[in-house]
C-alpha cells in the first residue's frame, strides 16, 4: 500500500516537472523571454519606478536594488543612462559611472548575469556596437566604490573573439627599448600597435604628440585617473605618465597586438590588472654603456641625465630580482637583441598571422526578445524586415569571457542559428551555421 502511494507522488511529480520543461522550452521557442529579467516589482515600488522612467527604459534587481537603464542619458542626451533606485530606502541614486559609455538606444534589453553584471543588447545595431556590460558588483566595481565612497557602476564593451597577449616592454631610460620597439613595428606593421601613452613630461624635439605621447597638463591628468580612465599610472623621474584603457583597446580593437613601453612601477600595476600580457625586461651590457648610451642620444639636460642614471639603479634591481618579468633580455649588439625578442614572440618565419578576422557582422533588428539558456543567450531577431532571411536568430555564447571593466569583454562567441530547422531549444549544443564563429 505503501509503495503504491510513493510510487503514485512520484508518478505526479515527474509529470508536473515534465509539463514545467516543456512550458518553459515551448516559451523559449517562441522567441519570449523567460521571467527571470521581467522584474516583478511589488506594486508600490513599481509605482515609484514607473513615475520616474521614462518608456524607453529596462529595470533589472539585484538584491535591494534596482537598476534602471535608459535608452537616453538625461544629462549627456548621447549615451544610455543608468539610475539606481534603491527599495531599502525609497531613494533615487545617481550613480558614478565608469567606462566608455554606449551610444543612446532607440531599444535595448537587458539581463542579469551571475548578480554582478548586465548584458546590454543595443537594437538595431551592428557587431561592435551591440553588446555592452554594465558591472554592477564586480571586483573593479567594488573597489572603486570604496576608494570614491560612492556607488559606482562601469560600462565594459563586449567584443566578439579574443585579443593576443599584449607585451609589456620595461628597462631603464637609454638601454633601447624605443629603438627595439620601432624595429618590431617597422618589420611587422600588421602585427604590432603601440600603446601611446599619456605624459605630463614635455615633447622632445622630434616627438609627436597622439603618436608617441598624449601631452597633457598635470591637472587635466590627474582629475582622468581621479575617473578610472588609466589602467595604470607612474610617478616616473618628476613627471607623471599613464596607459589609458583606450590607448590598449583601441589597439586590440584593430586585431592588433599591443605593445607597452612602461616603467617598473606601471609592470607592476599591470600585472595586477585583468590585463594577461607578456612581460620583458630589457637590461644593459653595463652601467657605463647606458651612461653612454643616453649622452649619446642628447635629448635630456644634465640635471635630467643624472637623475635618469640615479633611478636606473633601483629598476634595473626591481626588474633582475622581483619575478615580475617573464624575460629579461641584454640589449647588448643590437641585432642579436633584437632577434632573441623575435624569438620570444615567435616570429620567426615571416609575418605573425593576423589574430583576429570577423568574416560577418551582426545585424541586429530593433526588437529582439532574449532568454538565456545556461551560459548562452538566444537574440532573436524575427521581425517584418527579417521575416525572409533564414538566419534571423542569434546565440552569444558568454562561458569563455575574459577581461571587462576597465576596458572590453572579449572571448564572446556568436552564431547565427536557423530556428526552424536547428536544435535552439538544446541546453547541450548550439550548431554554428555557415561556420560563422567571431
Ligand atoms: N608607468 C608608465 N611608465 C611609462 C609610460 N610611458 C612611458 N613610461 C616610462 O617612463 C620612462 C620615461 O620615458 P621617456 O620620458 O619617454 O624617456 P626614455 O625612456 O628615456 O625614452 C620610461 O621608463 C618609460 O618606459 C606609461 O604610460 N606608464
Ligand atoms: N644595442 C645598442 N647599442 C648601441 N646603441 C644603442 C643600442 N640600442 C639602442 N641604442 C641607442 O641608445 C640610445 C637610447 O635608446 P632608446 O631606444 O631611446 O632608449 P629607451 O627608449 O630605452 O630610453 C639611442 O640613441 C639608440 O640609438
Amino acid at each position: 500500500m505503501l509503495n503504491f502511494l510513493v510510487e503514485g507522488i512520484f508518478f505526479l511529480l515527474s509529470l508536473w516537472f515534465k509539463f514545467l520543461i516543456e512550458g518553459i522550452l515551448f516559451l523559449i521557442s517562441m522567441g519570449e523571454a523567460p521571467a527571470f529579467y521581467a522584474d516583478n516589482l511589488p506594486g508600490d515600488i513599481q509605482k515609484k519606478v514607473d513615475a520616474q522612467s521614462e518608456c524607453n527604459e529596462r529595470t533589472v534587481v539585484v538584491g535591494s536594488k534596482i537598476y534602471v537603464i535608459d535608452g537616453v542619458d538625461h544629462e549627456s542626451g548621447s549615451t544610455i543612462g543608468v539610475r539606481i533606485f534603491d527599495k531599502s530606502s525609497g531613494e533615487w541614486i545617481n550613480p558614478t559611472v565608469l567606462g566608455t559609455k554606449p551610444k543612446s538606444s532607440k531599444h535595448h534589453s537587458a539581463v542579469l548575469l551571475n548578480d554582478d553584471r548586465v548584458l546590454v543588447v543595443r537594437g538595431n545595431s551592428d557587431s561592435s556596437e551591440c553588446l555592452w556590460f554594465l558591472e554592477v558588483g564586480t571586483p573593479f566595481v567594488k573597489e572603486h566604490e570604496k576608494n570614491l565612497g560612492d556607488e559606482v557602476v562601469a560600462w565594459s564593451k563586449g567584443v566578439l573573439g579574443n585579443a593576443e597577449k599584449p607585451i609589456v616592454i620595461s628597462g631603464p631610460s637609454g638601454v633601447g627599448k624605443g629603438t627595439l620597439i620601432s624595429k618590431l613595428m617597422k618589420e611587422f606593421p600588421s602585427a604590432f600597435g603601440f600603446s601611446v601613452s599619456h605624459t605630463t613630461r614635455a615633447p622632445r624635439e622630434k616627438e609627436q604628440n597622439g603618436i608617441h605621447y598624449h601631452f597633457t597638463d598635470r591637472n587635466v591628468m590627474e582629475r582622468e585617473i581621479k575617473d578610472g580612465k588609466f589602467l595604470e599610472f607612474a610617478s616616473v623621474h618628476g613627471n607623471l605618465y599613464g596607459t589609458s584603457v583606450e590607448a590598449v583597446e583601441v589597439v586590440a580593437d584593430a586585431g592588433k597586438i599591443c605593445i607597452l613601453d612602461i616603467d617598473v612601477q606601471g609592470a607592476r600595476s599591470v600585472r595586477a590588472t585583468a590585463l594577461d600580457a607578456i612581460f620583458i625586461f630589457i637590461s644593459p651590457p653595463s652601467f657605463e654603456e647606458l651612461e653612454k648610451r643616453l649622452r649619446a642620444r642628447a635629448t635630456e639636460t644634465e640635471e635630467q641625465i643624472q637623475k635618469r642614471l640615479q633611478n636606473a639603479r633601483a629598476e634595473l634591481e626591481q626588474g633582475k630580482s622581483s619575478g615580475l618579468f617573464d624575460h629579461i633580455l641584454v640589449n647588448d649588439d643590437l641585432e642579436t637583441c633584437y632577434e632573441k625578442l623575435k624569438d620570444i614572440l615567435c616570429l620567426r618565419d615571416g609575418v605573425k598571422s593576423a589574430c583576429n578576422t570577423f568574416p560577418e557582422s551582426v545585424d541586429l533588428s530593433i526588437e529582439h526578445p532574449v532568454s538565456k539558456i545556461d551560459q548562452k543567450l538566444m537574440i532573436n531577431c524575427t521581425t517584418a524586415e527579417h521575416e525572409k532571411a533564414s538566419n534571423n536568430m542569434y546565440a552569444l555564447n558568454l562561458s569563455l569571457i575574459k577581461g571587462g571593466a576597465p576596458g572590453r569583454t572579449r572571448g564572446l562567441n556568436m552564431y547565427a542559428v536557423n530556428p526552424l530547422t536547428d536544435d535552439v531549444n538544446g541546453t547541450s549544443h548550439i550548431p554554428e551555421l555557415n561556420g560563422i564563429q567571431f
